[in-house]
């Protein structure tokens, strides 16, 4: 488990999903559609989706991690909308290990692959991605988080 943490808040996902949308919209490709890495890259997959008019969004559901242990990757449930991914965005919330999108990139090796965050290792494995995280960082998704109460910094402080 990684010591250092990496809160992401619903603002700046939001915010991050937009950055990946302007970029690839520079692009000026035409997609015939997106495909999310579930279930981490379903929430910016619908982002990008709403962003860049996109309306065929299909899924590929991979598990590599298990209480934040890595585990071999597996799929539960394969895309159906393309074969090799031609034309289509690959998005998922993050590469760490770059375990999962070496696994995905098997089986659509066509598609461009972004992804909203990226650890070092595997950094190289994306086309593209919005901002860096250290490798010895856990980033924890809003969908992870509550609000909660936090006790003031200084000891004689009131709570
Ligand atoms: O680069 P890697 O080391 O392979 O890690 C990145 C992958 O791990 C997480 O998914 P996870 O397997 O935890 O499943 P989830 O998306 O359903 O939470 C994350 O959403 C990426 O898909
Ligand atoms: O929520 C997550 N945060 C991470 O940093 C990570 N790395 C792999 N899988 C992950 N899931
Ligand atoms: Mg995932």
């Amino acid at each position: 488990m990684s010591e250092k943490k990496c809160i992401i808040s619903w603002d700046r996902l939001h915010r991050d999903c937009r950055k990946l949308s302007q970029r690839i919209n520079q692009m000026d490709r035409k997609w015939d559609g997106i495909i999310a890495i579930t279930r981490g890259g379903m929430i910016p997959a619908a982002i990008l989706a709403r962003e860049l008019g996109i309306r065929v969004v299909d899924s590929i559901s991979v598990r590599t991690y298990s209480h934040q242990q890595i585990e071999e990757p597996v799929i539960l449930n394969d895309v159906s909308a393309t074969e090799d991914g031609e034309n289509f965005l690959l998005i998922d919330d993050l590469v760490d290990t770059g375990v999962t999108a070496k696994f995905v990139r098997q089986r659509l090796p066509k598609a461009y692959f972004a992804t909203v965050y990226a650890k070092p290792e595997g950094r190289p494995l994306v086309d593209t991605f919005i901002a860096e995280v250290p490798q010895d960082t856990w980033i924890y998704f809003p969908w992870d988080l509550h609000l909660d109460y936090v006790k003031p910094i200084a000891k004689e402080a009131d709570e």
